[in-house]
């Protein structure tokens, strides 16, 4: 095994998807090799349709392979069972969405306490470490309101506290910027730039190539496979200056 293996926190070998069948059969993702490694903020980019969310649904356990092996900190997450399954999601995993998927019942400090919940916390730690979050993304003022009270990028926030919530070893982030505005999106970014420093481990899927510019690594994806990688060597103004065209 290599050393960069050795260092991965997700780690995936000829991982494969179908849906369908015989003439319906569609491989949305074709033989995908990938290692992650800790502290890494990986962009995946590419044209609609080549498969970019399926494959991160594979990496964090929301859906099966069809084929090939995904492990995440050196153990296989794609032969466990369903409860094993659902463990590791709750525990070590944390995942945003475009649609930001918050529940609308429950205000914003009770969607990221109830995730801590799930993740094993007693109440009264689970409450203390949602306020915390909130404070780190800057909504400590809008704990009490419900998600149809914030704005799209202060949903995108609660979600991103939410999926904190657990100190997962990595977070999977599906279009995070895909439903807000330019001035959301630079909070959102400013906000992973602030994980990313921290040492968190985040794996985006976006379709703007300007937004993977602010990552450490490109991959594209077309037709399912990884075609190409780029590493990119920013930094903070660099990654910033990227953001420069979202003003266009
Ligand atoms: N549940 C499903 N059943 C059948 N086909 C599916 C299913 N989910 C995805 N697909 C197909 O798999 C392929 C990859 O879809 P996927 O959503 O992963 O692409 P994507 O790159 O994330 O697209 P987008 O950028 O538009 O979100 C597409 O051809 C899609 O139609």
């Amino acid at each position: 095994m290599s050393d960069a293996a050795d260092m991965s926190v997700l780690r995936a070998r000829g991982l494969r998807k179908d849906y369908g069948k015989g003439e319906g059969l569609v491989r949305a993702v074709d033989g995908v090799d990938l290692d992650v490694r800790a502290g890494e903020t990986v962009a995946v980019t590419g044209p609609s349709g080549c498969g970019k969310s399926t494959l991160l649904h594979l990496l964090g356990g929301l859906d099966r392979p069809s084929g090939g092996e995904v492990s995440l900190n050196g153990r296989r997450i794609d032969d466990i069972g369903e409860r094993a399954l659902a463990r590791m999601r709750r525990t070590d995993v944390g995942f945003v969405f475009q649609a930001f998927h918050l529940m609308e019942e429950l205000t914003a400090v009770e969607n990221v306490e109830l995730s801590a919940l799930l993740a094993g916390r007693s109440p009264r730690a689970a409450r203390r470490r949602a306020e915390e979050l909130l404070e780190q993304v800057g909504l400590a003022d809008r704990a009490g309101f419900l998600p149809s009270a914030l704005s799209g990028g202060q949903r995108q926030r609660v979600a991103v506290a939410r999926a904190l919530s657990n100190e997962p070893s990595v977070v999977l982030a599906d279009e995070p910027t895909g439903n807000l505005d330019s001035a959301a999106t630079l909070d959102v970014l400013n906000l992973f730039e602030n994980l990313h420093t921290s040492g968190q481990t985040l794996v985006v899927v976006t379709h703007d190539a300007r937004i993977a510019a602010t990552a450490d690594r490109m991959l594209s994806m077309r037709d399912g496979v990884l075609v190409d990688e780029t590493r990119l060597t920013g930094g903070t103004t660099g990654r910033l200056g990227a953001l420069v065209g979202l003003e266009d």
